[in-house]
């Protein structure tokens, strides 16, 4: 099967360059409109799509980002695997503002967010024990060594819901007692999605800030924040052209199951399933449900 990479670019990542054939193209969603147009091309014989997950030019706050119609367009597209480049905060010292971390886990604290593709008339249960790929993030991992950016492999990202950053008793709380690595606002319930989208997810995230705990460091800024992503852009793009060669342009069914999520997890009857619902899961769950 042919590999079609999926990027998701965060805060400050509104396009990505180098891509042969690159074309801005609009998909249609049956879950409203995706953050933007999507940037189709190809880089290094992969196939890309980007997609600016807060548009460009910055309109979605994060609770506000159509993260269904964004998986969905990625689906319909043929993506098979999605890598989310995101802003983050840091609860480790060792974890300083321009490193990456290849994040593994997540605690989901976002509240007022839709969060799946499925409900009444289709249920369905995935596992999201371990939400994201790991032969995805490997490669993430070894393309951040590659480019010589200081990279963490595995940590544990604060999903929350935002916009306002957290308190200090928050930020403790976070670091101390729940040890989380990393804050941000998006890859909840991004992650989520993916996986019942049966695409494979890596969650690449920049280091801008140490969030509110840190003695040494004031309150978070998000002009501070956006600086940080500018002064260290040339390592994300560095990262991004050297995905193509680890991953290649041929894949192999992923080894993980996360292409075949669904395989165990629709219980709604099928003279039970809501047709509505059905044709809204035609990209998403096509291969399950014919
Ligand atoms: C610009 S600061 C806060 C903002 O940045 C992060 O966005 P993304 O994950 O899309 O890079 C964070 O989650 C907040 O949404
Ligand atoms: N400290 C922080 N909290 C939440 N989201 C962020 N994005 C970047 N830094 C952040």
């Amino acid at each position: 099967m042919q590999t079609t990479l999926g990027i998701i670019g965060g805060s400050g990542i509104y396009d990505i360059d180098g891509l042969e054939g690159a074309e801005w193209v609009s998909v249609a969603t049956p879950w409203g409109d995706p953050s933007d147009q999507i940037l189709t091309g190809t880089l290094g014989g992969v196939k890309m799509c980007f997609l600016p997950r807060h548009g460009r030019g910055h309109v979605h706050s994060p609770s506000s980002v159509p993260y269904r119609a964004n998986i969905d367009a990625l689906k319909r597209l043929g993506v098979t695997d999605v890598i989310s480049v995101s802003a983050c905060g840091s609860f480790r010292e060792e974890m300083a503002p321009g490193d990456f971390v290849i994040v593994d886990q997540f605690i989901d604290r976002t509240f007022a967010r839709e969060k799946s593709f499925f409900g009444t008339g289709c249920v369905a249960h995935v596992s999201v024990a371990h939400p994201t790929c790991p032969r995805l993030s490997e490669v993430c991992h070894t393309a951040a060594q590659q480019a010589g950016i200081t990279v963490h492999n595995g940590g544990t990202y604060l999903a929350m819901e935002g916009p306002q950053f957290s308190t200090l008793a928050e930020s403790k709380m976070y670091r101390e007692s729940w040890g989380c690595d990393v804050i941000g606002m998006t890859n909840m319930p991004e992650a989520k999605l993916a996986r019942e989208a049966e695409l494979c997810y890596a969650s690449v995230a920049m280091i801008t800030d140490y969030d509110s705990w840190h003695p040494d460091h004031g309150e978070v800024d998000v002009q501070q924040i956006i600086a940080t992503l500018m002064g260290n852009a040339e390592k994300g793009r560095a990262l991004v052209s050297r995905l193509p060669a680890l991953l290649g342009a041929q894949r192999d069914p992923c080894p993980h199951g996360c292409d075949r999520a669904l395989d165990y997890a629709i219980l709604t009857a099928p003279d039970k399933r809501d047709p509505t619902l059905m044709t809204k899961l035609d990209a998403v769950a096509g291969r399950i449900l014919g």
